[in-house]
């Protein structure tokens, strides 16, 4: 099996392509080759496939074997992977995802190697049942959720996958190990969840931490990003252009006005490429 060790803002996947469709054994093989110290190590394992209606396909399977319907980052990865490697000469991609259906990404070259990637990620979901939530909410803004004795606060959102973004003062030092975990599986949220925690330093930069749902604290979440730019509008915050700015960097984040769909724009990088 190739693979390629991809990263964006140090969310960190091994790249698989040439499969025509996900393989059975998806989820055994993410949570053998995820495994930082018996694998290659990752936060998740991506799939580029075939799509009959959209340039390429993507799937990704996050480290515990779990499956997500999108993947910010990697969907950032995947289009520097197709054109890098000569899979298609177009700057314009469409990519098809599991939950958040053809997203269309636009691609940024120097020296004939993609630097950025912006992709349209669509609308976003606030409907608390549909992110999903069990709460018949919409949207879902500041409601409390309690962990151990303690109550946050959280606003819903769902970029394709879901999330719920909780306001701290200071998330760089935030807890992230103690209250993850217990957030990403409270009952509140019946397919798990994304958990951000965020403190919004002015209308145009906010700092982010996250807990991901199958791959634990990551350095980076694309649409862990989207949500809280998103959430920071709901909650009148933040204007609806901003940078997040997360531990393994920035992402530029707009909510346009005009068609409700959100744009992010980073980097991705390539780290290794390699034979299992
Ligand atoms: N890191 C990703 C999100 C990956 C999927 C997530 N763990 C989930 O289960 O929804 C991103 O950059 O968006």
């Amino acid at each position: 099996m190739n693979f390629t060790k991809m990263h964006g803002l140090g969310n960190d996947f091994i790249v698989v392509a040439g499969e025509q469709e996900l393989p059975g054994n998806a989820s055994e093989l993410a949570l053998d080759l995820c495994n930082r110290f018996f694998g290659i190590g990752a936060d998740g394992l991506v799939y580029i496939l075939p799509s009959d209606n959209s340039d390429f396909a993507m799937r990704i399977i996050n480290s515990d074997g779990s499956e997500a319907e999108q993947c910010g980052n990697a969907i950032r990865c995947v289009a520097k992977y197709v054109y890098d490697n000569g899979m298609t000469d177009k700057t314009e991609i469409t990519i098809k995802t599991l939950g958040a259906g053809v997203q269309k990404v636009g691609l940024t070259v120097e020296g004939g190697k993609v630097q950025t990637v912006r992709v349209d990620m669509g609308q976003p979901v606030l409907n608390g049942l549909q992110v999903p939530t069990t709460i018949d909410a919409d949207p879902v803004v500041n409601y409390p959720v309690e962990v151990d004795g303690k109550t946050f606060l959280f606003t819903a959102v769902s970029m394709g996958n879901p999330h719920c973004v909780i306001y701290v003062d200071d998330a760089a030092s935030f807890d992230l190990e103690t209250w993850g975990p217990k957030l990403e599986n409270h009952p509140l949220f019946p397919r798990r969840i994304n958990v951000e925690f965020v403190t919004v330093n002015s209308r145009s930069q906010a700092d982010m931490r996250v807990w991901e749902r199958g791959a634990g604290p990551t350095l980076a979440c694309g649409t862990g990003a989207c949500a809280t730019l998103v959430a920071s509008v709901l909650n009148g915050v933040s204007d609806r252009q901003s940078t997040v700015s997360l531990k393994g960097g920035d992402l530029f984040i707009e909510w346009n006005e005009e068609d409700n769909h959100v744009y992010m724009t980073g980097p991705a990088a390539v780290v290794f490429s390699g034979k299992r």
